[in-house]
């Protein structure tokens, strides 16, 4: 999405722009549609009424005849007020807030489609990119529509209108009429491919600029950390000086050609003036037709000149809509039907093959392993070897190219995207909690929950404690004291989450692994209430923290090199038991020099003790033994 600046983008045909703003509509397509079919209608109206100015003209030139002139008079006016009321009942869709509505339900249909697109497929998009589409483009297509269909009609449509009308009172003068005004419809388009090119290239390069932009503002606790928040600062700059580039483009390719089109236009409108006091001196032409004609002439000039100008928000919105339309184009996970329902949690990975589309390599080969209903099992293994592939396989972000993933023996592509979101909680390491009350943030895992309910779940998590120590206790915004909650108490609250949803399988993604010590008990405890009684997967790095699983899975670059009980596997001698030594050995290395009390690992972070530390023997002890 965001990478498109480097080739500049193809131009969409007109019709496509009607057909992909029509789809834009939504439901309010039909009632768009008449309304700018009313603008045409009201454009051709205004044409007439002005065409009756060479008729009226004729009866009051040379010598005023009002008898002759009255039935025009109110002819044109009759044209007048008709167009008029056309026109105000055809921008009802702006004032009588469909297009409000249209924008919303847009904005609601794309958020959907958020929720419905392969997880795989938006990790690939930047977050700024999916908010400059979802709030910029909805408004920049759907706001100017019939602004500029208006304009556009006034400019094209009416002067067609008068010409044809022209053509009954003097053919010559209708002809050049004819002639000269659509002469702007292939000016137009000679011009288009490099505005619409220009239009798409800001587009995108405001799409960078805004995913930069929130990146930046995101990551600024890391970055200063990091010391490289003047790096990143640089590339922001970089980015804000490609949008400069851009724009400077776009002002010096568009400004000059837009001079010539709007100039060319207004010697059109002199050739029609020059041709017409041609005849009249030939005395071929009646000098009142060529009055009215100059009279409508001067009318037109400024739509003409301007519309060149203003045509550059078609194709924003032609930018817009491709943008749109694009999103709303990417398919959904296909669902097996019937839908099925688990009546069981154990899970199956049969024979499964998978390949991220954007990697180009196969990530897991060939995995075959049953978690049976309540037991734990861990996915271990370097970094990449694919473990979060397989929880997130599971948790059907994509299908596998091969072979099947199972609940209870009912295929995951055959459960209800809805129904499979019932049956897994996830705690992962980073959690993310929404700018609300803390009792919203954790009432999410199951919104019908009532507070006594959200509240025995906090208790369970071990978070009640701190939440009524808030200052407005459930009630406190995350966003007011933001930082005041430590790692722990996130990680708490997001398995509160987990508590109060109690889904019956749960996968834990390395929750406790950013933690100090003093967290990690704590943690540990609210994850030891959470995997009781459930089929729990928890990928880990630090093999004390799993030590009393029932099963071990060893992944080493997509495959299963071992599997077993971390005595059997220590037996071995294979992966499993070199990778234990070499975390052993490394839990007693020490920085001495010069500063004592640095540890390159902090050893009772990484391992305290034998056979799994003390919160970790929380986490496989109790009923799970
Ligand atoms: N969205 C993605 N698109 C393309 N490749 C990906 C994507 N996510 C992961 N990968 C690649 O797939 C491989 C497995 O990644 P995965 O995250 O499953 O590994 P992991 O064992 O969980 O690693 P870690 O322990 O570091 O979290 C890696 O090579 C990674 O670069």
């Amino acid at each position: 999405m965001s990478t498109s600046h480097h080739a500049p983008p193809q131009i969409t045909p007109l019709r496509e722009t009607w057909r992909q703003l029509m789809t834009s509509a939504r439901s309010r397509a039909p009632r768009l549609r008449a309304s700018l079919i009313g603008l045409a209608v009201a454009a051709v109206v205004q044409g007439l009424a002005l065409a009756c100015l060479m008729p009226l003209f004729q009866a009051l030139i040379p010598a005023a005849d009002w008898q002759a002139a009255l039935p025009w008079l109110l002819a044109m006016t009759a044209l007048m007020l008709a167009g008029t009321a056309m026109r105000w009942w055809a921008q009802g869709f702006d004032y009588r807030g469909d297009m409000v509505h249209n924008t919303h339900e847009l904005r609601t249909e794309l958020g959907e489609q958020l929720r419905r697109i392969p997880l795989e497929v938006l990790q690939d998009k930047r977050a700024g990119g999916v908010n400059a589409t979802l709030l910029g483009n909805v408004d920049e297509t759907l706001s100017y529509v019939l602004t500029i269909a208006n304009m556009m009609a006034t400019a094209l449509i009416t002067p067609v209108a008068v010409a044809l009308a022209a053509l009954w009172f003097d053919w010559r003068m209708g002809l050049i009429l004819l002639l000269v005004f659509p002469l702007l419809v292939p000016l137009y388009r000679w011009r288009r491919p490099a505005f619409g090119r220009g239009m798409r290239m800001l587009a995108d390069a405001n799409e960078r600029t805004s995913s930069d932009i929130l990146e930046y503002a995101q990551g600024l606790p890391v970055l200063r950390a990091a010391c490289c928040a003047g790096k990143r600062a640089e590339r922001l700059q970089a980015s804000f000086r490609h949008l400069e580039t851009i724009q400077t483009i776009g002002q010096k390719k568009g400004a000059k050609p837009n001079l010539v089109l709007a100039t060319v236009m207004e010697l059109a409108v002199l050739l029609v003036v020059f041709a017409g006091a041609l005849f009249v001196v030939q005395g071929t032409l009646d000098v009142a037709i060529l009055a009215a004609l100059m009279v409508i002439a001067v009318r037109f000039g400024e739509p003409l000149a301007t519309f060149v100008l203003y045509a550059k928000v078609i194709d924003l919105i032609e930018a817009a809509l491709g943008k749109i339309n694009a999103m709303l184009r990417i398919a959904p996970l296909p669902q097996q039907v019937p839908a099925q329902v688990p009546q069981t949690f154990e899970v199956a990975f049969e024979g499964v093959r998978f390949g991220y589309a954007r990697a180009g390599e196969t990530t897991l080969r060939g995995l075959d392993v049953r978690l049976p209903t309540c037991s734990l099992t861990a996915l271990v293994g370097p970094s990449g070897s694919g473990k979060t592939t397989v929880t997130r396989l599971l948790m059907r972000h994509a299908d596998p190219q091969a072979g099947r993933i199972t609940i209870g023996g009912v295929d995951v592509r055959a459960i209800a995207p809805e129904q499979l979101n019932v049956l897994i909680s996830v705690v992962f390491q980073d959690v993310y909690l929404f700018d609300d009350t803390i009792l919203a943030n954790i009432r999410m895992a199951r919104p019908e929950a009532a507070d006594e309910e959200v509240e025995a779940a906090a208790r369970a998590a071990h978070c009640h404690e701190f939440i009524t120590r808030l200052p407005e206790g459930y009630q406190t915004r995350v966003g007011d004291i933001g930082g005041r909650l430590s790692g722990g108490e996130r990680q708490r609250i997001s398995i509160a989450r987990a508590m109060l949803k109690n889904a019956p399988i749960v996968i834990l993604d390395e929750p406790t692994a950013a933690l100090d010590t003093e967290s990690e008990v704590a943690v540990q405890a609210a994850i030891d209430a959470l995997v009781r009684d459930r089929t729990v997967i928890v990928i880990a790095h630090r093999l004390s923290t799993i030590a009393a699983a029932d099963q071990i899975l060893v992944i080493d670059d997509g495959r299963l090199v071992e599997q077993g009980r971390h005595g059997d596997l220590l037996a071995r001698e294979g992966r499993y038991a070199s990778m234990w030594r070499a975390q052993q050995s490394a839990k007693n290395w020490h920085v001495l020099e010069p500063r004592p009390a640095f540890r390159v690992m902090p050893p009772d972070l990484v391992f305290s003790g034998g056979g799994g530390s003390g919160s970790a023997k929380a986490l496989l002890s109790g009923e799970k033994g």
